[in-house]
């Protein structure tokens, strides 16, 4: 017997998916199959949950039992999917299997570790359950190195610093941010974070780690010893491939999908931080709700193409939030900045003078709404 629409993987794309399959269709038999509990938290609230003060179990926000009653689905938690075989349409864990009509691999992304010596000894902030695992390390610690000063690394650093730690961000690049915008945009956070109190390293690498009793010692590139009481790896994410690597899938940097949300493999669709739409990953959660809402209508007998509309990102930063939209990270872009009083507006334009991107501080969000229909995509 089939068990219908089967999902690997319980966090926000597979919880859209759930919900707009459910607008169209309420009896379609649907199969969650995830490695945690699936209860519902919002992975978002994980920047800011040490000057909150919230606890892992705190962040939860429907338990998965009221999921299931509410959406008609069938869950299994706790359950690690071990292979997929596309030819039988079989899903296997080490003790049991499904059978699969469609199949919706929601596998998400896990956070890199460094390759240095003492990387085990660091701790990452990728889930509920890893904020659960940290969580009395976290709030004992009162000296925490961040490595990696991309989106979350700063997040997390004004996060550590505005619930009274003592934060040292440690990045290989000569700015902050510097995969998704130029120097002089990223200079303000960069300054405010300082005047927080954040001792920020450039341009420099990790070298090891050493923990000797509750000392823990990094060894940068250069010599320098730093001393923490934990260290957190902010250095990017890997997308969540592996079984469909091992399914014959075609996959790249991640599972590679068309604009159906379809893989290589006839009945196997990807979605969220797994999925690599156009050549690119998006692990945010716009594209994966529009994403979400595509392959629902598909899996629903509709025919449906993804199209993404040019989308906001915003730095959760609260003392300098900033958004940020297009395609920031071009080289061959000219930056034309206002920073004053105001706040900043900065614009980003191609040879051409067309629009391209642009970063906006808070207190010019209405401008970001104007400039987003004049993005040219
Ligand atoms: C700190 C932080 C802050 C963020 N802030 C923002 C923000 O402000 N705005 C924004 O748009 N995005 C933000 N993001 C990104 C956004 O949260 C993610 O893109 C989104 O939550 C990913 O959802 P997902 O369902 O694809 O993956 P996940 O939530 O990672 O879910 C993956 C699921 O797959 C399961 N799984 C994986 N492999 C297996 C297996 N073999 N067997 C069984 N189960 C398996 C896991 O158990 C899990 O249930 C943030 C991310 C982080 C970490």
């Amino acid at each position: 017997m089939s068990d219908g629409i089967v999902i690997i993987g319980s966090g926000f794309a597979a919880r859209q998916l759930v919900k707009n399959i459910r607008k169209f269709d309420v009896e379609m038999p649907l199969t969650m199959i995830a490695a945690d509990s699936i209860d519902e938290y919002n992975k978002p609230d994980l920047s800011h949950v040490m000057s909150n003060n919230q606890r892992a179990d705190d962040m939860t926000r429907q338990r998965a039992g009221e999921f299931a009653e509410q959406f008609n689905v069938r869950l299994f938690p706790k359950i690690w999917v071990t292979d997929i075989d596309p030819v039988q349409r079989i899903v296997k864990s080490r003790d049991r299997q499904w059978r699969y009509d469609s199949l919706v691999l929601a596998t998400g992304s896990s956070a890199l570790l460094p390759p240095v010596p003492g990387h085990e000894l660091m701790l990452t902030l990728n889930s509920q359950d890893e904020y659960r695992a940290a969580e009395s390390r976290l709030r004992k610690a009162q000296r925490v190195l961040i490595l990696g000063g991309g989106l979350i690394g700063c997040e997390l650093a004004m996060d550590f610093c505005r619930a009274g730690k003592q934060v040292t961000l440690v990045d290989n690049s000569a700015s902050l941010l510097s995969s998704l915008m130029p120097p002089e945009v990223s200079a303000r956070l960069q300054r405010r974070l300082s005047e927080m109190g954040v001792e920020i390293i450039l341009s420099q690498q990790l070298a090891a780690l050493q923990r000797d009793g509750d000392v823990l010692t990094a060894v940068l590139a250069n010599g320098r010893r730093i001393e923490a009481d934990e260290a957190i790896a902010a250095i990017g994410l890997r997308a969540g491939t592996a079984l469909a690597q091992h399914a014959g899938l075609t996959v790249n940097r991640g599972i590679v999908v068309d604009g159906a949300l379809g893989t290589s493999h006839e009945h196997i669709y990807a979605l969220g931080d797994c999925a690599e739409i156009n050549g690119q990953l998006m692990p945010f959660l716009q594209p994966i709700q529009l994403s979400a809402m595509t392959l629902a209508k598909n899996l629903t007998g509709q025919q449906a193409r993804l199209t993404l509309p040019p989308m906001l990102v915003k730095i959760k930063t609260p003392e300098l939030p900033l958004q940020l939209a297009g395609e920031t990270r071009r080289a061959d872009l000219n930056w034309q900045i206002l920073a004053g009083s105001q706040g900043l507006v900065a614009k980003g334009y191609d040879s051409e003078q067309q629009l391209r991107a642009f970063v906006v501080s808070e207190e010019q969000m209405p401008q970001a709404f104007t400039l987003l229909r004049e993005l040219v995509q």
